[in-house]
């Protein structure tokens, strides 16, 4: 899910160390395996790091597999799992940047090769792209790149023969400056022509530049944002976002962590709770909560809340982000759908399941694991979340629809629909005083609309406000 990184005090993605200076490839010792003084073949240090590197990045290429997935420190691939934490992190970046340059890195090795790569060489390709992205955007010397994706094919059987093109391939890259090519060739082409077709060539033009650059860090804050902005030698943004351009280190060793003062949540991520309101007194329903930066957001409104997940082991992490931040809720574990049928809130919170592309900045996997089909899937299943939430609406009672997707298809076509057949329901137009600092994302129709290029990078957020006027 997008927002898992959100109230977890982890820091949002292993972020790359940016490679530096471009360095020149040098001579380098021949690809094999270190001889032990007895005999014994021992690994080379590194190669076990771009193996697991080149298999993970197969299960999200070729079969579709979320990378948040693949490196979950308790529920991730076993071979990712048996690293160790430093090799985590580079295999983390090496695959953040393997994904998120991925046009430029295949237009690269495209034009240092004799004829394109046989079509059934799958593994061969990863291999080249994990040597690539060290080699143009890692701080790893060009040497060790080289010679570890020499050994990674080396070791395997399907890409053997090819360790001399490798070699070649990687040597020439690391020599020659990097080609100058048009900015969206690291979007998909498939997401580029819905970009293109929801918001115009420039618009769509400039999310993919959005996409080619890492996200900072917010935290939300509990409450006063600009002593924390001092504290954490941040900046404001909205209503209650702290912005930490640069962090070193993990979250969880920033002051205020420990005490609860505030979770990761991305600014745009903050702003559909924010159009409830001041809700002291009231009851809120969070319908897809974990990992629950808007049930604590809800909880700091004043409301006795109600939070409801599907996923056992993502109540498990709701719970314990709760917990660290003193907020109490009630929680349901299952379909939201099983909510008592006489139970109505004053504010329900739909953050539907989606296709998660306005989190590509942080998880450029969305990219290649997600398909037009995916979409169209997703929008049915919301159209249907959100037809069953409306009966959990008091009289004139608020609802909330929100998700992380950048389709239209997937926020305005599905609130669209709704309104059309739900005439006890009416848009509950938002204002810009709402949303300090958001104003521009508000859309013609009162709804609220965020793409990655504004604000200086922020996740694609759809977020529209309606409120029961009968019935209920
Ligand atoms: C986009 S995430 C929610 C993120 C969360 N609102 C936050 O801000 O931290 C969607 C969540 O909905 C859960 N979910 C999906 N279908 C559900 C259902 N019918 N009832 C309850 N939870 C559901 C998923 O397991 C997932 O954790």
């Amino acid at each position: 899910m997008a927002t898992d990184n959100e109230t977890t005090g982890r820091r949002p993605e292993g972020r790359p160390t940016v490679k530096s200076a471009k360095r020149p490839g040098g001579k380098r010792p021949p690809a094999k395996h270190a001889q032990h003084e007895q005999g014994e073949v021992v690994a080379r240090p590194g190669l076990k790091a771009r193996q697991v590197a080149v298999k993970l990045l197969s299960a999200v290429v070729d079969q579709a597999t979320s990378l948040d997935g693949l490196t979950d420190p308790d529920h991730g691939h076993p071979h990712f799992r048996q690293l160790e934490p430093r090799d985590r992190a580079l295999v983390k970046a090496i695959l953040t940047t393997a994904l998120r340059f991925r046009g430029t890195l295949e237009a690269e090795i495209a034009a240092r090769l004799d004829r394109p790569l046989p079509a059934n060489a799958a593994s061969l390709r990863h291999i080249l792209h994990v040597g690539a992205a060290q080699i143009r955007f890692l701080d790893v010397p060009d040497s060790a790149a080289v010679d570890l994706a020499v050994a990674s094919a080396e070791a395997d059987p399907r890409a053997r023969r090819f360790k001399g093109l490798v070699n070649a391939v990687l040597r020439r890259m690391a020599r020659e400056a990097p080609a100058e090519l048009p900015r969206e060739v690291d979007c998909p082409s498939w997401l580029r022509e819905r970009l293109t077709a929801h918001y115009g060539s420039e618009k769509a033009a400039a999310i993919a530049e959005a996409h080619r650059h890492p996200a900072p860090v917010d935290l939300t804050v509990k409450s006063d944002p600009m002593g924390w902005a001092a504290k954490l030698g941040g900046r404001v943004i909205g209503a209650s976002t702290v912005r930490l351009d640069t962090l070193d280190g993990p979250v969880t060793e920033l002051a205020g962590f420990d005490e609860g003062a505030w979770w990761v949540q991305d600014a745009a991520a903050a702003l559909p709770v924010q159009l409830f309101g001041d809700l002291t007194g009231g009851t809120a329903a969070d319908l897809c909560a974990a990992p629950g930066g808007k049930t604590a957001q809800l909880c700091e409104a004043g409301a006795t809340v109600t939070a409801c997940e599907l996923s056992a082991s993502r109540m498990k992490r709701l719970k314990a982000n709760l917990a660290r931040l003193g907020l109490e809720a009630e929680t349901h574990e299952g379909p939201f759908e099983d909510l008592g049928a006489d139970r109505t809130f004053d504010a329900v919170l739909l953050d539907a399941p989606c296709s998660s592309t306005g989190t590509i900045r942080r998880h450029p996997d969305v990219a290649y694991t997600k398909s037009p089909d995916e979409v169209k899937r997703l929008a049915e299943v919301q159209a249907g979340m959100l037809a069953r939430a409306a009966r959990l609406v008091a009289l004139n009672g608020r609802l909330v629809f929100s998700n992380c997707s950048i389709d239209r298809d997937e926020g305005e076509a599905v609130i669209g629909t709704f309104l059309k057949t739900h005439s006890d329901f009416a848009r509950d137009p938002i204002a810009p005083a709402e949303v300090p600092d958001f104003a521009d994302a508000i859309t013609v129709d009162g709804d609220l609309r965020t793409t990655p290029d504004m604000h200086g990078g922020v996740d694609g957020f759809f977020a529209a406000r309606v409120k029961r006027v009968s019935g209920g």
